[in-house]
């Protein structure tokens, strides 16, 4: 069994009689990032969750970090993060105590920078004494993607983070997502940004995705 940070074969899945992803594979190096794109209900977002584990695949295998995706959730949840839906906030802590508390669950290991860098260089600190229900939906996305990548996991799997952001936001984001992968991180995403593509696409492959067949 591969010990590479995501390693999918031959993957498809099929709800009911429909196939909503058709076979893809997709194999990433530790630092690598690969961008999954494709047309609206191509199975982007399927494709994100049978790596992470929360589904499993009608055919095909995915190994993550060495193990079947579904017990590398459990098992090695520690090294991966990820940002698949809304973010799970606690509605009377605001958008810096989020931070502060993702920083104390994995103190030790946490290499920085501090909650008000990440917060200003997100350009977020105005709203950092906000709770996660006064945030617009911009904010709202950029907060979920700051605090996502906050935590120190190896592997991070991310669901079209530019939506809702604007142009300036999405410029951020990309400039986030491409720390990461400086800092040795694996990142797969999923986008519909022409942007984040290219970025993730100098550091590994592309998976394009096909136009639903139904
Ligand atoms: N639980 C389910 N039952 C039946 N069909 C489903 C289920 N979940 C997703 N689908 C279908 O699977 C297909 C792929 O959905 P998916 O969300 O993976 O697409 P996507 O490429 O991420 O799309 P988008 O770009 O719009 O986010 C869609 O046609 C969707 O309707």
């Amino acid at each position: 069994m591969s010990d590479a940070p995501v390693d999918v074969e031959s993957v498809s899945k099929t709800y009911g009689t429909v196939q909503v992803l058709a076979p893809a594979s997709v194999r990433l190096s530790a630092g690598q990032g690969a961008a999954v794109v494709g047309p609206n209900g191509a199975g982007k977002s399927t494709l994100l969750r049978l790596v992470a584990g929360t589904e499993k695949p009608t055919s095909g295998t995915v190994t993550v970090l060495g193990e079947p995706a579904d017990r590398a959730r459990r098992r090695r949840r520690d090294e991966i993060v990820r940002l698949l839906g809304p973010l799970p906030s606690y509605p009377d802590l605001t958008v810096a105590e989020h931070l502060r508390l993702v920083e104390v669950a994995w103190s030790g290991r946490h290499p920085g920078p501090d909650v008000d860098e990440a917060l200003a260089e997100a350009t977020l600190d105005r709203v950092r004494d906000q709770f996660p229900a006064e945030l617009s939906s911009g904010e709202t996305q950029m907060f979920a993607l700051v605090a996502t990548l906050y935590r120190p996991a190896s592997l991070v799997l991310l669901d079209e983070p530019e939506q809702r952001l604007d142009a300036r936001w999405r410029e951020v984001a990309r400039h986030l997502v491409v720390r990461a992968l400086d800092q040795g991180r694996t990142v797969l995403a999923a986008t519909h940004d022409p942007g984040l593509r290219d970025v993730l696409a100098d550091r590994g492959p592309v998976v394009e995705l096909a136009e639903p067949t139904r």
